[in-house]
């Protein structure tokens, strides 16, 4: 809670004051800006690849784990190399300090430069200040502050927390600060402040006072935009999104933006919109508690600097000025934190541009414990696994021990038994360490694969079970990244990483406690020692990782432009673009080489440091180890070597505890994208409801009104009314977008009506079991999808009974498919030939009158054909509509309902409906319609008229 809060105003101030020199807080840095639109096109071009096959975020986590792992790693080998070399007592030559040196003045020089501009531009905004405001008695403010600067030192005692009541503090503070800012904006404070620090006297006291924070803030942001882009990465395009998060953000976006345009547009009116001295001031007063002050200190802090700042203006009239505005700025400040709430929540989208929302990296334990849910299952696997572990773990820590005393044995001692007694030793312990190395991996990993399986079939059912406009809002490629990459993922957050953790954390606590126990002082050198280290290289390491992303990021482009380019080959050749093409590939490449290029020094400057770095510290802890043992006798030198290895495995663990943490929170990110799908219930449920005997398939639409869930502003279907009798022939007619697939689409419930009602044999249709339903309807559709198979597996995909080989047949037979089907030179193996991906192998003809048999097989009392040659050449046409112009001649018993432009077809209807904009304009058969000499009339016009042409 009390993280939250801090975060809050940090982020508040972060964005509202942190533009250190009077920015737009809405305003991006022009680097930012660049990562965010690449971040934007790159997710567009993944989007449009539909496959997404971007490189997931994961990559760039588990690159930077890389690295920070590598970096633990090249310590504890560094450690472990030097034991060696130590024990062989050869010098290890280490490499001149220089460039650590030219490091060191670059970065001094780059902050010196950047102190230099920041304090320009303070001074510049003061200059700015100075001639607008007013005069006050500068000696009297400077005894007030100083005052203040005693008080808070007094008050750093207190250390009570309430984490509730530090929320409340905090925000009433936070209130109280905008305001007394914009109070003192009024009352010219910022130009007492730039002539307390004009005199050199009190240079000193200008640059802690303000100049600090301002670095200080400035730091902080740079995290904060760190995490940001980290969080950017983190979400792979077009995942990052909640389902419901994104219904809310397009209702509340039009009125965020007003809101947020509003704030914005007044700067005179809105505090927040205060010059670079008073954020710098808010900055100070709310800056985040340092970890040695308690929080209830820097409140207490805060409170008496607001103190001061209120008794700056103890006139009755400033007072009262500053009670309206803080009432004012009360509730500017709520509607405030509003926008910025519901803005930070919200997917930012340009035109076309796939939507995605900075979001911060959240540990969401609700998630958590909800994954470690599926490995409870594996509970005894898992404990099995944790005695490997502890056992692992435990025999790890006395390795440098035996090792040490090893040599001691043979250097110091130089007693063979001893020799002997400890090489058996170590050989248990290296046993024990193996054995139980083999079975900890095996078992969690094994736990691991189990939580896949689990997860991957829940996610499956959950995601086949949903409704058509889950699917229709859904892209499909979203789903399967979401089974594939981000269950694999998921499972970090419920197995191995666990484990690796707990193991680090046991070698971490036993490696400190063998370390304290062999040498406290050389302890102490190396508990100072491993932060650098660590710090250094997670700085840099987070530097890395954003030129890593922004690489891949090119990387996928480059990768979107070839696919596209090969998706559309024939386009390509067919206009000759072959070289534009090329030329277009080779500016991307360009783009991609010149971040490959940075990244590549970076690298070569990251290994560099990093290996300064743990040389040094090596070479630390050998020179003061080699002191202990030469000059104060307090050492062995085996010891020394037992220390040296103690410190690479705790240099090692402690950074692989980090990066398995971060997996953990990355593992959860993936974990919580999975269940929000996964949780997203179906309306209309495959399964419980009415079942019946006697299914006739008499349908009514009655009143029927329809609309598309996400685009419910338009009525598909109004007033709709119909009625189709059994064995009734009845085509649906009218121009494209009337309606008629809609129609059909009601009838199989893929969606639910939201006006009126459909009944099926007088019974509601949401009523009735939906296999029940979907058992007694065949449904051919526009484009006849097959699955990879034999052609017989295609046929009776929908049949949940036996069947015989003369029904097959018989199908087949009437679909006019048997013939093609038996064409020994075609089709040798008949109905077992493979029809390939997607029945790839067959021709657009066939694989439709396969799709009829498919319908046909079920024995359908509904047979529906949506437009169901539309998709074919004029040959396979003729054949299907042989097919469907014989059903309708001999199925005499089942209700056919049509899509079809084929007039011959439409003319044998009893019952034409003619549908305009969602309703039913005309209905009859042709020769009645025909007769009213209407809509249907004209269709019959123009579609002779075509014949005629042609
Ligand atoms: N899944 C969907 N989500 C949102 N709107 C849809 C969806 N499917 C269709 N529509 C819209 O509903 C309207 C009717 O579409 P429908 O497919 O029923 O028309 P149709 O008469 O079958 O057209 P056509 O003859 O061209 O196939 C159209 O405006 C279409 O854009």
């Amino acid at each position: 809670m009390k993280k939250e809060v801090k975060k809050k105003i940090k982020k508040y101030f972060k964005e509202d004051g942190g533009d250190k020199v009077g920015g737009n807080k809405q305003q991006l840095t022009v680097e930012e800006q660049e990562e965010l639109d690449q971040c934007n096109l790159t997710e567009k071009q993944n989007s449009a690849s539909k496959d997404h096959n971007q490189f997931p975020d994961d990559e760039v986590e588990y690159k930077e784990q890389e690295i920070q792992h590598k970096s633990g790693n090249n310590l504890a080998n560094n450690f472990a190399n030097t034991s060696s070399s130590a024990s062989n007592s050869n010098q290890k030559e280490h490499q001149p300090a220089a460039a650590t040196a030219t490091n060191n003045k670059l970065f001094n020089k780059e902050s010196l430069k950047s102190e230099e501009e920041e304090g320009g531009k303070i001074d510049d905004d003061h200059q700015n200040k100075e001639d607008e405001e007013p005069e006050i008695d500068v000696e009297e403010i400077r005894n007030k502050l100083r005052k203040t600067e005693l008080k808070n030192q007094a008050d750093q005692s207190s250390s009570s927390e309430d984490d509730e009541d530090e929320e409340e503090n905090i925000q009433e503070l936070r209130e109280r600060v905008v305001t007394i800012s914009q109070f003192e904006s009024k009352q010219g404070i910022s130009k007492l402040k730039k002539q307390i620090a004009s005199e050199s006297s009190e240079q000193e006291n200008y640059y802690r006072l303000f100049q600090k924070p301002e670095q200080e803030t400035e730091n902080q942001q740079e995290n904060d935009d760190n995490d940001d882009q980290e969080e950017v990465s983190d979400a792979s395009p077009k995942q990052e999104y909640d389902l419901e998060e994104e219904d809310d953000f397009q209702d509340d976006q039009a009125t965020n933006k007003n809101q947020i345009n509003q704030v914005n547009k007044s700067p005179q009116q809105s505090p927040y919109k205060e010059d670079s001295f008073q954020k710098q001031k808010i900055v100070q007063l709310t800056k985040i508690p340092s970890k040695n002050n308690s929080d209830e200190t820097n409140l207490d802090n805060m409170n008496s600097t607001v103190g001061t700042s209120i008794e700056l203006g103890t006139q009755d009239q400033q007072t009262e000025q500053l009670l309206q505005g803080n009432q004012r700025v009360r509730s500017e400040s709520k509607t405030y934190h509003k926008i910025q709430d519901d803005s930070s929540n919200n997917i930012f989208a340009e035109e076309g541009q796939v939507e995605k929302k900075k979001k911060k990296k959240k540990f969401k334990w609700e998630t958590y414990k909800r994954m470690l849910k599926y490995s409870r299952k594996q509970w005894k696997l898992s404990l099995l696994g944790h005695i490997f572990l502890i056992a692992q773990s435990v025999s790890q820590v006395f390795i440098p021990s035996v090792s040490g005393r090893l040599l001691d044995a043979t250097i110091k001692e130089r007693d063979l038994d001893k020799l002997n007694q400890l090489a058996f030793q170590a050989i248990l312990i290296f046993l024990a360490n193996g054995i139980s190395s083999f079975f900890r991996t095996f078992i969690f990993s094994l736990i691991g694969e189990r939580v896949v399986i689990d997860l991957r079939n829940d996610c499956f059912s959950k995601f086949i079970h949903n409704e058509i406009s889950f699917h229709d809002k859904q892209h499909s490629g979203e789903l399967i990244s979401r089974l594939g990459n981000d269950i694999s993922t998921a499972k970090a957050a419920a197995s191995g990483n666990i484990s690796t953790t707990i193991r680090n954390v046991i070698i971490c606590v036993g490696n400190v406690i063998m370390l304290f126990l062999i040498s406290r002082s050389l302890f102490i050198v190396i508990a100072i020692m491993i932060p650098i280290f660590i710090i250094t290289s997670s700085v840099y390491g987070r530097y890395l990782k954003k030129l890593t992303k922004k690489y891949q990021d090119y990387t996928a482009k480059v990768s979107s432009h070839a696919q596209e380019c090969f998706s559309n080959i024939k386009t390509v050749k067919a206009f000759s673009n072959e070289d534009k093409e090329i030329l277009r590939y080779n500016d991307v490449m360009k783009q991609c080489y010149e971040v490959g290029y940075n990244k590549s020094v970076s690298s070569g400057l990251y290994n560099g440091i990093n290996s300064l770095v743990s040389d040094f510290a090596t070479l630390a802890v050998l020179w003061y180890g080699g002191y202990l043992v030469l000059q104060e006798n307090d050492l062995t030198s085996g010891q020394l070597a037992s220390v040296i290895l103690y410190t690479g495995s705790l240099a090692s663990a402690t950074s692989s505890i980090s990066s398995s943490l971060s997996k953990i929170v990355t593992a959860t990110g993936a974990s919580d994208r999975l269940f929000k799908l996964m949780d997203k219930k179906p309306k209309i449920k495959c399964q419980g409801g009415l079942t019946y005997f006697n299914f006739r398939g008499e349908i009514s639409f009655q009143n029927v009104g329809f609309s598309y869930k996400h685009t419910d502003h338009v009525k598909v279907l109004s007033d709709f009314n119909l009625d189709i009798k059994p064995g009734e022939r009845v085509a649906l007619v009218g121009q494209s977008g009337s309606g008629k697939s809609t129609v059909i689409r009601l009838i199989e419930r893929f969606y639910d009506v939201t006006q009126g009602q459909i009944t099926i044999d007088g019974y509601n249709i949401k009523e009735i079991d939906l296999t029940f339903l979907h058992s007694y309807i065949g449904y051919v559709s526009q484009e006849p999808l097959l699955f990879s198979g034999t052609i017989e597996e295609n046929i009776t995909y929908g049949m949940k009974k036996p069947y015989s080989k003369e029904l097959l047949d018989q199908v087949c037979k009437l679909a006019n498919s048997y013939n093609f089907i038996h064409d020994k030179t075609h089709f040798p193996l008949g109905y077992k030939t493979l029809v390939g991906e997607a029945g790839a192998k067959l021709s657009g003809g066939q694989k439709q009158r396969i799709a009829i048999s498919r319908a046909l097989i079920l024995q359908p009392r509904i047979l529906i054909f949506d437009e169901a040659t539309s998709a074919l050449d004029a040959e396979s046409e003729f054949q299907v509509q042989q097919a469907i112009d014989e059903l309708m001649q001999k199925q005499k018993d089942m209700t056919i309902i049509l899509i079809a432009h084929r007039l011959s077809t439409i003319m044998n209807c009893e019952k034409i409906v003619v549908l305009n904009k969602g309703k039913v304009a005309e209905i009859g058969n042709h020769k009645e319609l025909i007769e009213r000499n209407g809509i249907y009339k004209q269709l019959v016009d123009r579609q002779l008229q075509g014949l005629t042409n042609q």
